[in-house]
């Protein structure tokens, strides 16, 4: 890692395939790159169409700057703008990117550019996944969250009314493109959003990480964060989760730690119809909850869970929820959740920061219970 560029790769067993291996590529300045880099990794030997998926706000900003740089690099470029936001991830939005390419006549060989955060990279992913069942996918991530997490590791999908990312596949990019310039527009509260991953990756993977974030003031702000300890995020992040999908692809087994914080927090999520909190918000609450049931079930120490509460409560993400919510319904969108084996959900719970292990001794009385304390 240099000090404001660096490459981690994810390395995929490949079998009877070409090699599935990819780079995630971090570099200030580098979206007028990109078709060039698509070229160099062999994009666009058969077909040169590319469609580009964004939203309007991200388009405005980016769009003109991906565009040129893939005619430049002579792809036949088109775009299409979905509607920001969680409550669009849904079969909808993926219609309309099954009819832009088929307008824009994408064959076997052409690719999805993902230009966007964890909603469009998740869509765009599913598309690319199942569009001709199966052409290229490259992810431009713009938000943190994106960065850090989303565009990583082949989880793409959509979110189905009764819960999240209920329909999807793994299906991996052929190349994570992160320019952290473009953070410089991201919202406060989007920033925030990311930083419950990035705690995250600290509790089950990274203890270092998780020091060095405990060391700042500040921690609900790019402004408060150096470029030097961007870069160090950016890069242990994407290390973490090359980590751990080059070892488990398809979540059987290890990879289930990266849904730390996640079942309570996908439950929130969509019971409050993806109106209330955000993806990481609901992250944070939910690995505020986790935490505080580990220490019920004695798996982890209240000086650890005290040290994880001080760190979310540097993001100044949400730490509370509504008096009125409503906590049976969460209870029972916890049986949607992808872990849940032989009907019982399994928890993701730290046991020391940098551990945590997998418990389907978790009721939902003790959920209730450790809901009930963090109502306002
Ligand atoms: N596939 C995975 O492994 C994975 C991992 C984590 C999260 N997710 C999914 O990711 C989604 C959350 O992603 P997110 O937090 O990126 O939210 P998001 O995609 O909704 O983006 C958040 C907001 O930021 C705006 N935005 C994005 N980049 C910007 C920029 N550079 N400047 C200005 N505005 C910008 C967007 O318009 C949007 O309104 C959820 O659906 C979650 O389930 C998936
Ligand atoms: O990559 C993974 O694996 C994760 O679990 C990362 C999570 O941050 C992400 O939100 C993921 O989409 C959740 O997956 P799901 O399988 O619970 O839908
Ligand atoms: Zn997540």
């Amino acid at each position: 890692m240099s000090e404001n560029s660096a490459t981690v790769t994810v390395a995929l067993s490949s079998d009877n395939q070409p090699n599935r291996s990819y780079d995630i590529a971090i570099a200030a300045h580098s979206l007028k790159n990109l078709g060039a880099k698509l070229v160099e990794i062999g994009l666009g030997k058969k077909s040169k169409k590319i469609l580009i998926v964004s939203n309007p706000v991200i388009y405005k900003h980016y769009g003109e700057t991906v565009h040129n740089s893939l005619t430049n690099a002579s792809f036949d470029v088109a775009h299409l703008i979905l509607p920001a936001g969680e409550r669009f991830k849904t079969a909808n939005s993926l219609q309309k990117i099954y009819d832009a390419a088929l307008e824009h006549r994408l064959e076997r060989s052409s690719a999805i550019v993902a230009l966007g955060g964890g909603v469009i990279g998740d869509m765009s992913g599913y598309a690319a996944a199942t569009w001709l069942r199966g052409i290229d996918l490259v992810q431009v991530p713009t938000t943190l969250l994106a960065m850090v997490d989303s565009a990583i590791g082949g989880k793409t999908g959509i979110n189905h009314p009764q819960g999240k990312n209920l329909i999807g596949a793994f299906y991996q990019p052929r190349l994570v493109w992160i320019d952290p310039e473009v953070l410089k527009t991201l919202p406060a509260r989007e920033f925030r959003s990311a930083m419950a991953e990035v705690i995250k990756y600290g509790v089950i993977w990274d203890r270092e990480l998780f020091d060095l974030l405990a060391k700042c003031d500040r921690l609900d702000q790019l402004r408060y964060i150096s470029d030097e300890l961007l870069q160090t995020i950016l890069y242990r992040c994407a290390k973490a989760k090359a980590e751990v999908v080059s070892k488990d692809e398809k979540e059987g087994n290890l990879r289930a730690i990266l849904n730390y914080g996640h079942t309570v927090g996908h439950a929130i999520e969509s019971v409050t119809n993806y109106r209330l909190y955000n993806h990481g918000e609901a992250v944070g609450l939910g690995m505020l909850i986790a935490g505080a049931i580990a220490v019920d079930l004695g798996l982890w120490s209240a000086e650890d869970q005290a040290q994880q509460v001080a760190l979310i409560a540097k993001t100044r993400l949400p730490q509370t929820l509504p008096a009125d919510i409503d906590q049976e319904a969460i209870v029972e969108s916890l049986s949607t959740d992808k872990k849940v084996e032989a009907g019982k959900v399994r928890f993701i719970l730290p046991t020391a920061i940098g551990h945590v292990t997998l418990s389907d001794r978790v009721t939902g009385d003790l959920v209730k219970q450790n809901l009930r304390q963090i109502l306002t």
